[in-house]
């Protein structure tokens, strides 16, 4: 292993996955810590996928210690500390308070914080956030139900996290190429430890911040920051050529798609699944919570929808989310929903459906853990930061996609089963 990533959810670490492997590394996803001896075979980049972006800063700096460990145990010589490309995270953390301890691990004097993902319309300029035309704080994630992000301004943001001081690497430096963009990162280190957010606003910034931190022991971002990364490796004539994308051998079976994701892209694919005629059944956590909804009715509802894909979904829109929360609290309105995600999707596995296409991050952790998923091999993409995956080491395997909340075209739901066989 060269390059080992620590990713705060699921589907951030499949999207992650991808970048790397699109780059042409050998990328294995793993689901939460191994055990020491795990194989990975000739894996030349390992992503571990936490769920640890909600969890209290404590327990996700515990849990990130644990991954950090056992990648540098398997040879890791580089570590991505990988977040949303929205930069999600409460006002105690945890992207401030991983990333502290992470460089505290390696001895790394500086940091780099770059949640850019162009692709996705993620840009960073003279420190602010942009989510498309709007700023993080104007977008529909100011209304995210469990990290409402209210401030553009990422050295803010994570200087209320991290007691290491925060910096900012502006675009006029990033666009003087990896030489300039490497003389800032010295000379930030020359003053102590620090963060730097670095401002990239298109792939060819992401790659020259990627040339320039080929030294640099940790790195921290969304899966953006990656793009530039394995062609250091590939220069250092560690790794091969990039090879054709992974084909899938898809596991017969049938399939389902299960949104928790209340994002306005969530909310606009569920729209244009049912407009298209997809069976669709809508579940509510206050139903939920009172026993007029349980997971034996959602289960009977998927099994009778036919051998097409039945959508279930728990998307909605921002008053409701609130209404729900208000009665449940924040917290449980999600966990109750993600439960009964988890247990129906064991449930539907033991009744012979093999794939699933899962849409948001906390959801996806709590189906996969659910179905006891280890490992994903990387499959083809279906938009940008979402591929199909493969269960690894499972005697009957799954086919899962798991979808970023914001991430998708309108037709995901639909156009997502044309690329399997
Ligand atoms: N109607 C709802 N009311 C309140 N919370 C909800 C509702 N539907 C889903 N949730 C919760 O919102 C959270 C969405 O997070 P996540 O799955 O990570 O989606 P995203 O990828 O969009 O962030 C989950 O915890 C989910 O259970
Ligand atoms: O970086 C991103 O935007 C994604 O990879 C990601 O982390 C998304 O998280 P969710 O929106 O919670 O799925």
């Amino acid at each position: 292993m060269l390059l080992g990533a620590i990713a705060d959810d699921l589907t951030g670490a499949t999207d992650l996955a991808l970048m790397l492997a699109r780059e042409g590394m050998k990328t294995v996803q793993v689901v939460g810590t191994p055990p020491s001896g795990f194989d990975t075979g000739d894996a030349e980049a390992v992503v571990v996928a936490l769920k640890s972006r909600t969890i209290p800063a404590a327990e996700a700096v515990s849990l990130s210690l644990e991954a950090a460990h056992w990648l540098l145990a398997g040879g890791a010589r580089q570590l991505i500390f990988k977040y949303c490309s929205t930069f999600d995270s409460t006002p105690e953390g945890n992207i401030g308070p991983v990333s502290e301890a992470l460089m505290e691990l390696l001895g790394a004097e500086v940091t780099i914080a770059c949640p850019a993902f162009p692709a996705n319309k993620r840009t960073v300029y003279r420190g602010h956030l942009f989510v498309g035309d709007l700023l993080l704080s104007d977008s529909p994630m100011k209304d995210h139900p469990l990290t409402p992000m209210r401030d553009a301004n990422l050295v803010r943001v994570l200087q209320a996290q991290t007691k290491v001081p925060v910096g900012l690497v502006a675009r006029d430096v990033v666009s003087e190429g990896p030489q300039a963009i490497r003389s800032s990162f010295a000379a930030a280190a020359s003053d102590g430890p620090r963060m730097l957010i670095v401002d990239a606003i298109e792939n060819d910034d992401l790659r020259a911040i990627g040339e320039a931190a080929s030294d640099m022991k940790l790195i921290t971002g969304g899966s953006g920051i990656a793009i530039g990364l394995p062609e250091n490796f590939r220069r250092a004539g560690l790794i091969g050529g990039r090879g054709a994308p992974a084909r899938l051998a898809t596991p017969a079976g049938r399939p389902v798609i299960l949104a928790g994701s209340c994002s306005a892209a969530t909310r606009r694919q569920v729209a244009a699944a049912i407009a298209a005629g997809l069976p669709a059944r809508k579940i509510d956590p206050l139903a939920i919570a009172d026993g007029s909804e349980t997971p034996a009715e959602v289960l009977a509802f998927i099994q009778a929808a036919g051998e097409g894909p039945a959508l279930v979904y728990a998307s909605a829109d921002p008053a409701a989310v609130a209404d729900a929360q208000e009665k449940l609290g924040r917290e449980r309105a999600g966990s109750i929903v993600e439960h009964l995600f988890a247990e129906v999707a064991t449930a539907l596995r033991d009744r012979g459906y093999t794939r699933f296409l899962v849409a948001g991050g906390e959801t996806s952790g709590a189906v996969v853990q659910a179905l006891d998923v280890k490992a994903l091999m990387i499959g083809p993409e279906i938009d940008p930061g979402v591929p199909w995956t493969l269960s690894l080491g499972d005697e009957a395997p799954v086919a899962l996609a798991l979808k970023s909340g914001n991430f998708g075209t309108d037709d995901f739901f639909l156009k997502a089963w044309t690329l399997l066989s």
